[in-house]
Formats: C-alpha cells, structure tokens, sequence
C-alpha cells in the first residue's frame, strides 16, 4: 500500500480524555478560569493531539519543500522561476526569513528539493527528491501524472514520520515554489468552487493586469482539466505542484505519529486541506497559524474548520507564519507546566 495511505489509516483520534485533564490542570493555575483564553485551547489542543496531560515539545520543526511550476509560462507571478532555487541555497545557508524565525524559536528547518528548475549545485543539508523540473503547466493539460502526485505524497509521508521517529513533537508546514499561489488557487477553486476572481491573490505582488493573468490562468486550468472535487487525487495531479504534494503528503505521515501540524500561510493551508479531503482523519491535527493576506486563505481555512491564531498581514510563505505560531505552542505549554496553582501558592479559589 502507499505510504500516505497507510498513514491515514493508522491517524489516532483525539485522545479527550487527555485534553479534559489538561483544561483541569490550567484551571487550577492561578487565575480565574479561563482567562488565558486561546491558550489555554492551544494547550489543552496539544494535550488531545500528543495524547498526554501535560505535553510537552522538546523538537520543533519546519519542512520547507520546493518546487517549480509551469504555469510561470503564463506571467503569473512577480519574480522569474530562477529564484526558487535561488531561495533553497538561501535556506541551506541559514539566511531566509524561514531561517531568521525558526531559529528564535528553536526549532529545526528541513528543506526538501520536490522539482525545482533551476536548482543551485551541491548545497549542502538540502534533501533531494525531485519529481522532475517543475510541473507542466496546467493551463494546456495536468500539472503531472496521478502517480507522480502519489510519489509526492509518499515522500512527504515518509520524511515526515522519519521526523517524528527521531524525536520532532511538532511540525511546521513551510513551500517555496514560484507560482505557487496561481496552483493553490485553483486547487481552491476546484475543491471549494470559490471563483477563480475570488481564489486568486496577488501573490509575490502582480499588479492589476499580472492578477488578471493568474484569473485567467487558474479559469482555463478549470475548463482544460475539468476536475472533479470527489477524486482529490485527480485534483492535485491536474492543478497542484510537487511541493503541495509533498506537503499534504508530510501532514499525513506527521498525524499518523501523533505530530500537530501547523499551517503557515494560503499555500500550506491548501496542501492541508487535500491532505484533509484524501484523509478526513487528519483534520483535527491541522493547527492554523495565521491569517494570509492572500485572497482564498480565509475560505481554506473555513473547509478545515480553524480559526487562525494570528493576523499579521504576512504573505511570505516558507513556513514563516507558521515559526511565529511555535512561539506561541511554547507559551502555552510554558504556562502549563510552571505557572503555580491556588494551592501551591496559597491563594482563595472561588472556583471562578
Ligand atoms: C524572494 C522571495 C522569497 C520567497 N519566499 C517565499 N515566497 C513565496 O512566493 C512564492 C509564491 O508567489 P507567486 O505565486 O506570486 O510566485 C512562493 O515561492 C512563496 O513561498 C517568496 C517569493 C520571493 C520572490
Ligand atoms: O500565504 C502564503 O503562503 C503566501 C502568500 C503570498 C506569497 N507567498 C505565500
């Protein structure tokens, strides 16, 4: 069986149990209950997901895959397909905005090479897994084949539960891939029938014409490979990209071992909502980081029934929003296992 199925089939459900016991604990802490708000969901999220009362999160990581596109053949984005590999030989020297951020949180960045075009040679700490140069563009015809999109699942699958294996307790979802908001737009057109008007975002910055372009762009992608939402498999194949692939892919093999999986921006929320349509098991592991400028996240984040936990106006990608959040897994866990209770310190408790 493929690795990304045996993966759904083997995602725990929440354990409650775990998360009652956590809420216990918090409202035991000296405060009134509940005043730490969106918190103490988080935590309590972390404890039903991890399964344990007081978890904790010794291993952060961010996967960053990347990939290029055919669809830049349309002048859908701001900057030329070259700088997909330019910015992977950015992140394996440490200095991206993804870098910056996951080192202040102390978390890992893996960066995975699923297609890029123009790829800079022997980089050091880049794993290689390349589905070929760059999907074909999907305005003439499917971005690739139904078992490359498999093979990219299994990748993301594989790398993902080898993360966990070696001790990784949260995963961040971060891409890389020039033109990647035209495909994520119309893999939202095609599995939420928003309107390529409404799916389609400015991306890396088009301006008036470039954004009409991508419309155009994601409308013929629609007629030319006529998806069909019941077979998200097809859907993926005919309007995805490697990365998205390997993406939804890595949220599969990371629930399979009880590992949250936090969204960074449009991008990576589209790569966790066809996880979520291959695999409805995986939903409840989705953790939204923040809110994208990009038109069509709000929509994407509806399907997977999650309420982001930040608005900062960010439209990077990399998994940038999704470092920012850990920070925010960490508080919450932080006030789990130090703040005092009304007991230990000695303070009234009117059970408020
Ligand atoms: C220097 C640079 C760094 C980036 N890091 C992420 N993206 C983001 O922009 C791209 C998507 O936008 P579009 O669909 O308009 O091409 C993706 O690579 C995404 O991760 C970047 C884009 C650029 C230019
Ligand atoms: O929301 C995102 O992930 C995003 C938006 C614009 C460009 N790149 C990524």
């Amino acid at each position: 069986m493929r690795a990304y199925r045996s993966a759904c089939e083997a995602i725990p459900a929440p354990d409650s149990r775990a998360a009652s016991q956590c809420q216990a604990l918090l409202d035991a802490k000296t405060k009134p209950r509940g005043s730490l708000g969106r918190l103490e969901e988080l935590a309590c999220r972390m404890a039903a997901l991890r399964g344990e009362a007081r978890p904790a999160m010794p291993s952060k990581a961010v996967l960053v895959m990347a990939a290029d596109h055919g669809v830049v053949q349309e002048g859908v984005s701001a900057y030329p397909p070259e700088v997909t590999g330019q910015m992977v030989a950015n992140f394996a020297r440490g200095g991206a905005a993804i870098n910056v951020l996951a080192r202040q949180v102390g978390a890992w960045v893996t960066v995975v090479d699923m297609g890029v075009r123009f790829p800079v040679k022997s980089l050091t700490g880049v794993k290689v897994h390349r589905m070929g140069p760059g999907t074909d563009n999907f305005t003439k015809g499917p971005a690739m084949s139904r078992e490359t999109a498999e093979e990219a699942l299994d990748v993301g699958t594989r790398l993902a539960v080898d993360m966990a294996m070696t001790g990784v307790t949260l995963l961040g979802l971060g891409e890389m891939g020039i033109g990647n908001t035209t495909a994520s737009s119309a893999l939202t057109c095609a599995l939420t029938g928003l309107s390529p008007e409404e799916a389609t975002g400015r991306g890396t910055g088009v301006d008036e014409e470039g954004w009409r372009r991508k419309v155009q762009a994601v409308k013929r992608a629609l007629e030319v490979n006529r998806p069909n939402p019941e077979d998200p498999l097809g859907v993926l194949a005919q309007l995805g990209g490697f990365e998205i692939a390997g993406l939804a892919g890595a949220a599969l093999g990371a629930a399979s071992r009880r590992v949250p999986v936090v969204l960074d921006g449009f991008i990576s929320s589209v790569a966790g909502m066809v996880a979520a349509r291959l695999c409805p098991q995986v939903k409840p592991y989705l953790l939204a980081s923040h809110l994208s400028v990009e038109a069509g996240h709000t929509r994407v984040l509806q399907e997977l029934e999650q309420r982001p936990l930040l608005d900062l106006g960010l439209r990077l990608g990399e998994g940038s929003g999704a470092a920012v959040a850990f920070g925010l897994v960490d508080t919450a866990l932080c006030i789990l296992h130090e703040m005092a209770t009304f007991t230990s310190a000695g303070v009234i408790d009117t059970g408020r």
